[in-house]
This record gives C-alpha cells, sequence and structure tokens, in this order.
C-alpha cells in the first residue's frame, strides 16, 4: 500500500507523528452532549483531544456513551450540544469533506455471505464514485493482502470465521488511503486468535501513520495496542492521556512475601501501609509515602522473613477504579 517493507512498517513507531501533522489533534470534541429522544443522557460535555499519530484507546463500560460519541464525529446523528472536529473540520458539517479520508468500522462489517472476500471488496469499492474502475482489482488485491486475506479472497464471506470478516471489514476500510480510521469494539467476540490478528494489524496500520481511534470495553487490549486512551463512564469522560502516564497515576500494591503472614500484615499497619491483607504467605497493601526501604528494614527487624518484597505495577484497571471508585464491568 505504501511500498514499504514489512520490517519497515514495524520499524515505524506508532507514536511518531506523520509530516504535516506535528502537533495537531485528529479529533477535538468540545462540551460535546447527546440527549436521546426520551431523555436520556448518552454523552455529558466531552472534551476530547486525539493526537495525530496516536493509537487512541477509547474505554468505557457497556452505556457509557462510546457509540454514541463516535455516531456524532462520524456524522451520524447531531449532537444536542457543543462541537466536534475531526481533521480539523466540523461535524457533522464538513462530513462530505472529512469522511472520504476516514475508514470506519462501526457495528460489525455489512458484508454479502454469498459473495467471497474479494467480490465484497470490488462492491465495496465500486459503490465509491471517486474510486477509478481501472485500477480497482489492484486496489481491492492490496486491500485483501494488507489483512492477511489474500489467499481466502476466493472463499465465500459467508465461511469466513469472525475474525476473517473483521479483517474484511477493514479491507473495506482500507480501500483508500485513511489518515483517520475509526474502530468500534474491533475485537468484539472474536476467539484469541482473532483477536491478536486484529491488533497486529492496528499496530501495523499505525506505524503507517494512520491515526487509530478505537473503542472498547476491554482494558488490558487498551493497555496492548494503545499509545494514548480516554476513559468513559456514564456519558462522561473521566481521564485521557498516554497509557502508560494514566497507569502510573494509579500507586501500585506492595506485595511481601513471607511465611509470617500475620507478624508482617501487623508491622506493615504500623508503618502506614493501608488497606492491608493477607493471602497465604502473600500480604498486600496500599504502599505509604515514606522510603520503602524503611518499611523492609522494619519487617525484617520484627523478625518477620521476608522471601518477596516488590512493588507489583499498577494497570489501566487501578487507574480506572482509582479515579471512578467503581470496578470495571468487562463483561459481555
Ligand atoms: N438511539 C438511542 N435512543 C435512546 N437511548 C440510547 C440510544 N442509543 C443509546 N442510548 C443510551 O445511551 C447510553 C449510551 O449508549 P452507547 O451505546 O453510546 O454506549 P456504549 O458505551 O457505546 O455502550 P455499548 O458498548 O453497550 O454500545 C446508554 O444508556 C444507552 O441505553
Amino acid at each position: 500500500m505504501d511500498g514499504l517493507s514489512a520490517t519497515e512498517r514495524e520499524a515505524g513507531d506508532a507514536r511518531e507523528r506523520a509530516p504535516g501533522q506535528a502537533g495537531a489533534s485528529v479529533i477535538a470534541t468540545r462540551g460535546l452532549t447527546k440527549r436521546y429522544g426520551g431523555g436520556q443522557l448518552a454523552v455529558d460535555g466531552l472534551d476530547l483531544t486525539v493526537p495525530a499519530g496516536s493509537v487512541f484507546g477509547f474505554l468505557g463500560p457497556n452505556g457509557s456513551g462510546k457509540t454514541t460519541t463516535i455516531r456524532m464525529l462520524m456524522g451520524l446523528i447531531e449532537p444536542t450540544a457543543g462541537t466536534a472536529s475531526v481533521l480539523g473540520r466540523p461535524m457533522p458539517r464538513a462530513a462530505r469533506a472529512v469522511l472520504p479520508e476516514v475508514g470506519a468500522l462501526i457495528e460489525g462489517p455489512a458484508l454479502y455471505g454469498f459473495l467471497s472476500g474479494r467480490d465484497n471488496l470490488l462492491r465495496y469499492d465500486a459503490a465509491d464514485p471517486t474510486a477509478d474502475p481501472r485500477t480497482r482489482r489492484a486496489r481491492v488485491a492490496a486491500a485483501l493482502d494488507r489483512v492477511g486475506l489474500a489467499a481466502a479472497a476466493g472463499k465465500k464471506a459467508k465461511a469466513y470465521s469472525l475474525g476473517m470478516k473483521q479483517r474484511l471489514g477493514l479491507a473495506a476500510a482500507l480501500l483508500q488511503p485513511r489518515r483517520l480510521l475509526v474502530l468500534d469494539e474491533p475485537t468484539n467476540g472474536l476467539d484469541p486468535q482473532g483477536m491478536r490478528e486484529i491488533r497486529t494489524l492496528i499496530r501495523e496500520l499505525a506505524a503507517d501513520g494512520t491515526t487509530v481511534f478505537l473503542s472498547s470495553h476491554l482494558l488490558d487490549e487498551i493497555e496492548q495496542v494503545c499509545t494514548h486512551a480516554a476513559v468513559m463512564a456514564q456519558g462522561r469522560l473521566v481521564t485521557q492521556g498516554e497509557v502508560a502516564d494514566l497507569a502510573a497515576g494509579a500507586r501500585g500494591r506492595l506485595v511481601v512475601i513471607t511465611p509470617d503472614a500475620a507478624e508482617a500484615a501487623r508491622v506493615l499497619k504500623e508503618q502506614g501501609v493501608g488497606d492491608v491483607g493477607a493471602d497465604g504467605d502473600r500480604v498486600t497493601g496500599d504502599p505509604p509515602a515514606r522510603d520503602l526501604a524503611e518499611v523492609n528494614a522494619a519487617l525484617v527487624t520484627a523478625g518477620v522473613r521476608v522471601r518477596g518484597f516488590t512493588l507489583e505495577r499498577a494497570s489501566l484497571e487501578d487507574a480506572f477504579v482509582a479515579l471512578t471508585g467503581e470496578g470495571f464491568d468487562v463483561a459481555g
């Protein structure tokens, strides 16, 4: 698609900005709000900034307003209040100019099961008035190749696995060069292998310089694939920023491994460790502000046989819980 070998592509850094896009935000919303007819406030005053070149995870439990936001960004529904700009142009007003540069995969791809993967893409391409029919076959072949479906191109789409269908949907979004890809729950319903394939593809696309905006209710997915994330809860933005910073914002857990768990728990409490709990030979707690070397020394002085003393890294899930005071419902 871009003349780069796979190795060169992988060597690219997803965080590097494409030339000419430095500092630009690809998606920006201010006070974006949607109240549905029934009075349901689905999105409430959203200020979202998606940097160019990022893989941006839009994270939130089911019903937190992700799909509603995406539909407003794509100009499919009108906001009740606030503004949204995509690729520097106002939406939905500039939809006709903006959307050709945006590849979207929302609520699963619409495919004809009785047509082959290749014929599905030929149909998609033919529906695009800007697509030159003379180069159609080459474009379709390149898109199939891009998503790893070249060998299965002649198979009927109904014989495809869910992961293959999802990749075919991505291929359709990639028929034209895109500056932005918007993917709504791209790994929903996929098995672990299918999920890995989609994640790898997303990383490759990002390395090519495409900004990828993807919604997900899977925290570990966001941690694995995204450079940036925004967290939604009940229609509101809880936080946004670089994934590494979001996780770092939540403090890790202190973990002590010892056969003297009861005594260790007592000493840890004395040392200002909060929320101390013991499970077998594992004693955990919220680390105090003081130097952890002192805490360790106090354990040893009290005769606790310390076999392990570590600070477990906080995850995005810890950050979410710390920010919202709620657990993250990953069901569904
Ligand atoms: N067309 C609609 N009419 C009325 N209410 C709606 C409509 N679409 C969504 N909602 C409500 O708006 C809220 C946000 O829904 P939305 O689908 O945007 O959330 P989501 O985070 O994408 O969740 P999911 O992953 O389940 O789609 C929910 O309470 C939902 O019931």
